[in-house]
């Protein structure tokens, strides 16, 4: 056994199995100022609570919970952000680190890389190892499953997929591709079109229907469609047959891999799932797809990626420390993906994506295919990320841009910061085994909630920065499995995850950012299932949010609760209003920009609508 393989000592969390053990009480009467019940962190510990707050232990926080201020958007443990950001608002905050109060590597500290064990993890493990002050990260994960039929596992598609037929579609650029209308006239190789079969996929979706031609013509593209509508598959098919084509082959005999595609997306979990299913749509081929993220041990990674590597998916910090490290070159990088590309080139993350672009072998945006996906697309992020496209990419909307899933029913629930959690416990026993996600601002909310609701006998588990990987990884499989039916959650799991089953989600806390929001709720009503989506809407707090939330709510159809809209009407000069950037779409309409666009529905109107609240 090398220095890398020894196995983690940190002992791991999961409050469903812990609950046994939790203090006596109830959480639910918020019976302030009790004083024995004021902290058990620490007591808790040995008694086999919440050790796993990701080798941070000794910050002597206790679960106030006589003290409710301390969970509701104070604290500088937020992951969520900062409330009173604007919808896209880049600008500010870049002293953010600040506000956020102890957060690990300033402003980064909202995002994956610090929001593990290691911090900013860039070289972590060697800095740990040189300074002494964080333990080495020892974590490997489990094997993935080898057989077909794991590999194959499928999301049932739900009985509104055939309506995925009926959004409509905005296509702007030169030039289009035409779509296609089946995998058929995609042309894909017959080991993908297996996979694909195998898959439970039968017809495209509409941005696969778009993406699909669109990549295969060597074309950049910025796609913004629904959550839970196929994007990743929109993207990986193409490439992985562009690999086939161009013959890549995985080799071991190389020190430096050289991948021809790199994907890069903003959380670990969400890289993980993005690279299994690279690993599924490339099954029985010579195509290897690896993963690099945060977390889990850099040796083992790299070891990994020395097996061969095609296709590179990795979250930012943990590339670059891979690249910096020598182990990855980059010159023959023919596809670059950002996933949840809103977010790539949000300030939290733009610096590292300009560092992975600007790194030296990387191709150009002229010799390479940059594509970029995500369900919200802000218009000034739109600008920023043309410095990163060629100037003649594509632009597909399907449906409105930064819509919410119309297959999610959206219900709001007025609250008091007294009485949510009553509130939750309500909800929750009506919802019975089903799976529900729960959306909290703070990382020590989720533990606390995440406690609470096991003392009341509802199996949960959490998932939050200060977790460590294998904490994370657990505490979804346990979600995943049912085992632990409800996961408490902070924003670190609103993007991108796509677990089966999902039929509700609660924000306990709604999100500082209508972004936030679109992605919450989009984990569940997935791949034309139907879903819910409750929020707790405490006016005291969420008022900012009010008139984004009714012009969401009408998009997708949805009842707007009139006080809502009374809040919203209120709400005079709302930071996070922006109705020119909510409902336009390709950010080049409106500029000197000439496109033949392939404009299916005009979406002029929802603008309009928009602008009457101003
Ligand atoms: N054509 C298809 N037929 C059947 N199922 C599909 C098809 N395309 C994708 N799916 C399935 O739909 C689910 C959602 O897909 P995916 O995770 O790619 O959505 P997404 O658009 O990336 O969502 P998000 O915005 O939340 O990241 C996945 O389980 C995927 O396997």
């Amino acid at each position: 056994m090398d220095d890398w393989e020894e196995e983690e000592t940190a002992p791991s969390f999961n409050p469903a199995s812990s609950s046994n053990e939790a203090p006596q009480r109830s959480f639910w009467n918020g019976d302030a100022g009790d004083s024995r019940n004021d902290s058990w962190n620490h007591s808790n510990r040995e008694r086999g609570g919440f050790t796993g707050r990701g080798g941070r232990g000794g910050r002597g926080r206790g679960f106030r919970w006589s003290n409710q201020d301390e969970f509701n958007g104070g604290g500088g443990d937020s992951e969520n952000g900062f409330r009173g950001r604007g919808r896209g608002g880049r600008g500010g905050f870049r002293s953010g680190g600040e506000q956020r109060g102890r957060g690990g590597g300033g402003y980064r500290g909202r995002d994956e890389d610090v929001f593990g064990a290691a911090g900013d993890d860039r070289g972590a493990e060697n800095k740990d190892a040189a300074d002494g002050e964080r333990p080495k990260v020892t974590y490997i994960p489990p094997s993935l499953p080898e057989d077909e039929d794991s590999i194959f596992s499928q999301y049932k598609m739900g009985i509104n997929f055939d309506k995925y037929d009926d959004i409509l579609v905005d296509v702007s650029g030169t030039n289009l591709p035409p779509a296609i209308l089946t995998f058929e006239e995609a042309k894909l190789c017959e080991s993908l079109k297996n996979n694909i079969s195998r898959s439970g996929y039968v017809k495209p979706t509409p941005v696969q229907k778009y993406g699909l031609p669109i990549i295969a013509a060597g074309r950049d593209l910025m796609a913004c469609a629904q959550t839970g509508s196929g994007k990743t598959a929109a993207f990986l098919l193409p490439i992985l047959q562009q690999l086939m084509t161009d013959g890549a082959a995985a080799s071991r005999f190389s020190e430096i891999q050289e991948p021809e595609a790199v994907i890069v997306a903003p959380t670990r979990e969400l890289i993980n799932q993005i690279y299994q299913e690279a690993r599924k749509f490339s099954f029985g081929t010579c195509v290897r797809p690896v993963v690099v993220y945060g977390g889990v041990n850099t040796g083992y990674q790299i070891r990994e990626i020395q097996k061969g590597c095609n296709v590179l998916c990795g979250t930012p910090g943990r590339l670059l420390d891979m690249i910096g490290k020598g182990k990855v070159g980059l010159s023959k990088v023919r596809h670059l993906v950002l996933d949840e590309a809103d977010r790539m080139l949000d300030m939290g993350f733009e610096p590292d994506t300009r560092r992975l672009v600007g790194f030296p072998g990387m191709p150009s945006k002229e010799e390479r295919q940059t594509l970029m996906f995500s369900a919200t697309f802000p218009e000034d992020i739109q600008r920023l990320a043309a410095d990163f496209l060629k100037v003649d990419y594509l632009f597909v909307a399907v449906g409105v841009l930064g819509g919410a899933c119309a297959d999610v029913e959206q219900t709001f629930i007025q609250v008091t910061k007294f009485n949510k959690r009553e509130k939750l416990l309500d909800l929750l026993r009506t919802t019975g085994s089903e799976r529900t996600m729960v959306f909290v601002e703070t990382k020590r909310q989720a533990d606390f909630i995440a406690a609470c609701l096991c003392q009341e006998k509802v199996p949960t588990t959490s998932i939050h920065g200060d977790r460590e990987q294998r904490e994370r990884e657990k505490a979804l499989t346990d979600f995943r499995s049912g085992k632990c039916p409800v996961l408490v959650a902070t924003s670190v799991a609103s993007r991108g995850l796509d677990i089966p089953d999902v039929q509700h989600v609660v924000n306990f806390d709604l999100p500082n950012n209508i972004d936030d929001y679109v992605h919450r709720i989009g984990r569940t009503g997935r791949c034309g299932n139907v879903g819910r989506a409750v929020s707790f809407y405490d006016p005291d707090v969420d008022n900012q949010l009010a008139r984004s939330l009714v012009s969401v709510l009408s998009k997708a159809q949805q009842e707007v609760p009139s006080w809502l809209e009374e809040s919203a009407f209120s709400a005079h000069g709302s930071s996070t209003f922006n109705p020119k950037t909510f409902a336009s779409t390709d950010s080049r309409k409106g500029s000197s920009f000439q496109d033949s666009s392939v404009n299916f529905q005009p979406p002029a109107a929802a603008a309009d609508e928009e602008e009457n609240w101003e």
